[in-house]
C-alpha cells in the first residue's frame, strides 16, 4: 500500500487488477489536470481526503473537499468522487483527512458528495482493514467494501425522518413572538416532550397542519432538520432473535469448576484483569469443557463494561454453543448467514451503539464494530470455514489474532484439535497454551476400535458385520447412534461397464454423483445437473453402474437393516432451509431419532449425552486428495466425531471402518494422541517447507480459454523470477529492504509451477497455478506486490493470489 499520506506519484500507466481487470491510471482519478466544470480549480483548498475503492487498487486518491462539505466529510464515511478519465462518480471510504495537499502544479479534483451521516468504520477497523489489503495483497477499498455489510452501507432497516425540537434558550428570538393559541399549544408539545419529535408524531399529537410547525420555524421557536431512525419491524425482529432458541432453553445449574479447569481459568482471569494483548491456544481434549472457560471470560469481560466476540465455525451447527452463551449473556447479538441485510444493519448499530455485550458469529463477526472490544474467543480454531475462499481471502483467526493485538485485548482460541498453525505458534511461544487434557467429572474418552476393511466380512453393505452388531447393541440398550459419510449423495459415481466412461460435468473435471432424491446426476463443484443416463453417453449401451457410497445410499442401507429405529440424514442436500439443522438437531437431543447419519456436520460440537456409538464409515475419504493438510484434516475429523460420543453416564464406544489402519492420521485418532499426531505432522511439514514452517501462497490463473490461460502461465513464471531477483538484490543492497527483512543473504524463495490445477477445468475456466513460498514473509509478498504491479493478464485471462492458501483444489 502505497503511503496514504502521499500523493500517488506513479506515471500514468494502466494498472492490473487481482482480478485481471484493468484500472486507469494514478493521473487520470484523484489528481487531475484540469477541474471538469470549473476553471482554476476549486482553490484554495483547506482539506483533502483520501480516498479508497472497492478495487484491487494499492493506494489510496487524494481529493480536495470543498467549503460546504468540510463539515461533513469524515474518516470511515463514503463518498462520492469523480474517477477515472471520464470522471464517472464512484464511492469510496474517507481513509484519511490532511490539510497539506499536492504541490499547486497539480490539481486535484473535488469530493462530490459525503454518503454518510456517521463513520461506517472506526479507526480500530480502519487499521485492520488496512493490514489485511497489505497482507492479503489486495486493495484496502475492496477489503472495507467487503466487510462493512451491504445493509449497512445502504443503511437497510432505517428511514429517513423530519423532526423538530425547541433550539436552546440563548438562540430562542428575543422578546419573544406573538403566538396565537394553536401555534403556542404546539410550542408547549415539543417543549414538554424534552428533546426532539418526529414530525409525524408532532401533526398527530397536536392535531395540527404543518403550515403551524413552518410558521413556528420560521419564528425561530423551533428547529426542523432530518433524522435516521430504525424501522420498528427491524428493530422487533432483532430483539425477537435475541431470545434463547429453543434447543437447550432449560436453565443449566451453576456449573462447579474442576481443577483443570481452575487452572486455565486462573491463568485466563490474570490476563482479563491486567488488560493488553495476550494469544491464548485452549487446547482441551472433547468435552473437557472449554465453553465452559468461555463463559467465565464472557462474563468477566462483560462486567468490566466491554464487549465479546465470539467466532464459531457455523451458527447452525452449534445452536447448543450459542444457547449456553444467550443465557449468560445480557445482551447477545448472534450473526447467522439468515440474516436479512436490515437486520444485519441492525445489529451492526446496535453493537457499535454498544448496546450489545457480546456478538457471536461465524468468520465475518470479526468485524463487528465493537468499540469497546475486551475479548475475542474462537471456538474450533482448527475449522477451514474460518477461511473466506473469496476476495480478500482472508483467514478470520489470522484476523482476530491481529484485531486483539490492535485492540490491545486478549484473544483465545479453542480446540481438542488444534491447527498446526496455532499449534506451532504456542509450541514457540507465540501463544499462551492452556490445557484441559482430560474429559469433565472423570469421564474417560471413549474407546475407539479400528475395522480393518480389508479383511473385515461385509455381505455387500457399506457398515461391516462388527458395526452392525455393536449398533445392534447400542440401540437396544437405548443409546443413539451417530454415523459419519464424508460425501453426500447415491453413487458418487456413474460408469459405463462396456467401454468404462465415467459421467462427468460438462463444465468440470469433476465425476457426477447420482442423487437418487432428486433423480439427477450432479456436479458437486459447480451445481450442474443433468438426468441419470439410460445408455452410455460414449458407446451407447445400457450398460451404466452405479458405484461409490454416499449419505443417502448408506441411509437406504440402514432402513433396511434397522427398520424399528428413525434415522435421519444430515448433509447439506437435507439441511438447506433455515432452521432445519436446529430441527434435526432437537429431535435427535429430544431422543426423537435414534441413528443420525451424515457428513462432517454432524462432528461439530455436538454435546449429546446419550451416543452411545459413534461410527465412522470409511475413514479414509479424504485422506489421498492432493493437498498438504489432507492427514492433518482427517485426524481433527475422526478426533472430533469420535469425540462426540461417551459424553454422559452410560459411556460410548466408537468404530472406525478404514483401508489404510495403520496411516498415522488414524491410528493416533484412535489413540485420541494430539500430541504425538501434531510432533509428527510438523517433523513432515518442516521437512517438505510447508506451512507453518514457510509461508505459502498460492496463485491461480484461470481462462476459459485453455491457451491464453497456459500462456499467461508462462508469462507470470518468467515475472516471477524477475520480481523475486529484484527483491533479492535490493535486500542485499539493503536500505530498501523492508522492515520484517532480516538482515544478511536473503533465505531461498520457491516457486513450484506452473502447474495444472488438481482440478484442471472448473465451471468451465481452465486452471492453472504456482505455490510460492518463503520463510520470510515479507520477502513473499515484497515479491508478489511487484508481480502485480509488472504483469497485467490479458482480459480473458484471471489471476488470483490466495496468500495462506487452504484449498490447493
Ligand atoms: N466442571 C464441570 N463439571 C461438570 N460438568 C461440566 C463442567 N464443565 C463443563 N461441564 C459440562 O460438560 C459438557 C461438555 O463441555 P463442553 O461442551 O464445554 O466441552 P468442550 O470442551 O467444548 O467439548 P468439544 O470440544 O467436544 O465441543 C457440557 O455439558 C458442560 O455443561
Ligand atoms: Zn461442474
Amino acid at each position: 500500500m502505497a503511503s496514504l499520506f502521499e500523493q500517488p506519484r506513479r506515471k500514468a500507466r494502466e494498472r492490473t487488477s487481482r482480478d485481471g481487470n484493468v484500472h486507469s491510471s494514478p493521473l487520470g482519478s484523484g489528481i487531475h489536470p484540469s477541474i471538469p466544470g470549473g476553471e482554476g480549480g476549486i482553490a484554495p483548498l483547506q482539506l483533502y481526503a483520501d480516498v479508497v475503492f472497492d478495487r484491487p487498487l494499492d493506494q489510496a486518491w487524494t481529493y480536495g473537499v470543498p467549503e460546504h462539505l468540510v463539515g461533513l466529510v469524515g474518516v470511515g464515511k463514503r463518498v462520492a468522487v469523480p474517477l477515472g478519465k471520464g470522471s464517472r462518480e464512484t464511492s469510496g471510504f474517507c481513509v484519511g483527512l490532511r490539510e497539506t495537499g499536492p504541490p499547486a502544479s497539480i490539481q486535484v479534483k473535488p469530493v462530490l458528495r459525503v454518503l454518510d451521516d456517521e463513520a461506517l468504520v472506526d479507526e480500530h477497523l480502519l487499521q485492520l482493514t488496512r493490514w489485511m489489503a497489505e497482507y492479503y495483497l489486495c486493495g484496502w477499498g475492496q477489503v472495507l467494501h467487503a466487510v462493512v455489510p451491504a445493509g449497512v452501507r445502504e443503511q437497510a432497516g432505517t428511514r429517513e425522518v423530519a423532526v423538530v425540537e425547541v433550539p436552546p434558550a440563548a438562540e430562542q428570538p428575543e422578546p419573544f413572538p406573538a403566538l396565537t393559541a394553536q401555534q403556542r399549544a404546539v410550542w408547549e408539545l415539543v417543549r414538554d416532550s424534552g428533546g426532539a419529535m418526529e414530525l409525524r408524531d408532532l401533526l398527530r399529537q397536536g392535531r395540527c397542519s404543518a403550515a403551524v410547525v413552518q410558521g413556528l420555524v420560521k419564528k425561530g421557536l423551533l428547529r426542523r432538520y432530518r433524522r435516521r431512525v430504525e424501522r420498528a419491524e427491524v428493530q422487533e425482529a432483532v430483539a425477537e432473535a435475541a431470545e434463547p432458541p429453543l434447543l437447550g432453553s432449560r436453565e443449566e445449574p451453576r456449573i462447579v469448576l474442576n481443577g483443570d479447569q481452575q487452572r486455565v481459568w486462573g491463568q485466563l482471569e490474570a490476563a482479563l484483569q491486567v488488560g493488553g494483548f495476550q494469544p491464548f491456544l485452549l487446547h482441551g481434549v472433547t468435552g473437557s469443557g472449554k465453553t465452559e472457560i468461555y463463559l467465565r471470560a464472557m462474563e468477566a469481560v462483560v462486567r468490566q463494561g466491554r464487549q465479546v466476540i465470539v467466532l464459531v465455525p457455523e451458527i447452525a451447527l452449534t445452536p447448543q454453543t450459542i444457547a449456553r452463551f444467550r443465557q449468560r449473556g445480557n445482551r447477545v447479538a448472534v450473526l447467522h448467514s439468515h440474516l436479512t441485510d436490515a437486520e444485519r444493519g441492525a445489529h451492526w448499530r446496535r453493537i457499535a451503539a454498544g448496546e450489545v455485550e457480546v456478538v457471536v458469529g461465524a468468520r465475518s463477526a470479526i468485524f463487528a464494530p465493537a468499540r469497546k472490544l475486551g475479548l475475542i474467543v474462537i471456538d474450533e480454531e482448527h475449522e477451514h470455514t474460518f477461511k473466506q475462499e473469496a476476495t480478500p481471502r482472508y483467514h478470520a483467526r489470522d484476523v482476530a489474532v491481529m484485531r486483539a493485538r490492535l485492540a490491545g485485548v486478549p484473544v483465545v482460541l479453542g480446540s481438542a484439535t488444534p491447527s498446526l498453525e496455532s499449534w506451532w505458534n504456542a509450541a514457540r511461544g507465540h501463544y499462551t497454551l492452556l490445557s484441559l487434557p482430560k474429559r469433565v467429572e472423570a469421564r474417560p474418552l471413549p474407546q475407539v476400535r479400528i475395522i480393518d476393511l480389508r479383511h473385515e466380512p461385509n455381505k455387500g453393505g457399506a457398515i461391516s458385520m462388527t458395526l452392525a452388531a455393536a449398533m445392534e447393541r447400542a440401540l437396544r440398550q437405548g443409546g443413539q447412534v451417530l454415523l459419519l459419510l464424508n460425501r453426500r449423495g447415491y453413487s458418487t459415481y456413474v460408469h459405463c461397464s462396456s467401454c468404462g466412461h465415467v459421467a462427468q460435468c460438462s463444465h468440470c473435471d469433476i465425476a457426477l454423483t447420482f442423487h437418487r432424491c432428486r433423480n439427477a446426476l450432479l456436479c458437486h463443484y459447480c451445481g450442474w445437473e443433468t438426468a441419470p443416463y439410460q445408455r452410455c453417453p460414449a458407446c451407447g449401451q445400457a450398460s451404466i453402474r452405479y458405484q461409490g457410497l454416499g449419505t443417502e445410499k448408506l441411509q437406504a442401507e440402514i432402513a433396511e437393516k434397522f427398520p424399528g429405529y428413525v434415522c435421519v440424514r444430515m448433509d447439506s442436500d437435507t439441511t438447506s432451509r433455515r432452521g432445519s439443522h436446529e430441527g434435526i438437531l432437537e429431535a435427535f437431543r429430544t431422543g426423537k431419532i435414534q441413528i443420525l447419519l451424515g457428513t462432517q456436520m454432524i462432528a461439530k460440537g455436538l454435546d449429546f449425552p446419550n451416543v452411545t456409538l459413534v461410527g465412522v464409515i470409511n475413514a479414509d475419504v479424504g485422506l489421498h486428495v492432493p493437498d498438504f493438510r489432507s492427514a492433518e484434516r482427517t485426524f481433527q475429523l475422526l478426533a472430533q466425531v469420535a469425540g462426540r460420543a461417551g459424553r454422559g453416564d452410560k459411556g460410548g464406544v466408537v468404530y472406525i471402518q478404514t483401508f489404510t489402519p495403520d496411516h498415522p492420521c488414524i491410528a493416533l485418532a484412535a489413540r485420541h494422541d494430539y500430541v504425538t499426531f501434531a510432533g509428527q505432522e510438523l517433523a513432515q511439514r518442516r521437512q517438505h517447507r510447508y506451512p507453518p514452517f514457510e509461508h505459502l501462497a498460492r496463485l491461480i490463473i484461470r481462462s476459459e480459454e485453455e491457451a491464453a490461460a497456459a500462456q499467461f502461465a508462462q508469462t507470470l513464471a518468467g515475472a516471477l523470477q524477475r520480481a523475486a531477483a529484484v527483491v533479492d538484490r535490493q535486500s542485499r543492497e539493503g536500505g530498501t529492504a523492508p522492515p520484517g527483512e532480516l538482515p544478511g543473504p536473503p533465505p531461498p524463495l520457491r516457486i513450484l509451477g506452473p502447474a495444472e490445477c488438481p482440478i484442471y477445468r472448473l465451471n468451465n475456466y481452465y486452471r492453472f497455478h504456482f505455490q510460492v513460498q518463503s520463510p520470510d514473509r515479507g520477502r513473499l509478498q515484497n515479491v508478489l506486490r511487484r508481480v502485480l504491479g509488472t504483469v497485467r493478464p490479458p482480459a480473458a485471462v484471471e489471476f488470483q493470489i490466495d496468500m495462506d492458501p487452504y484449498s490447493m483444489l
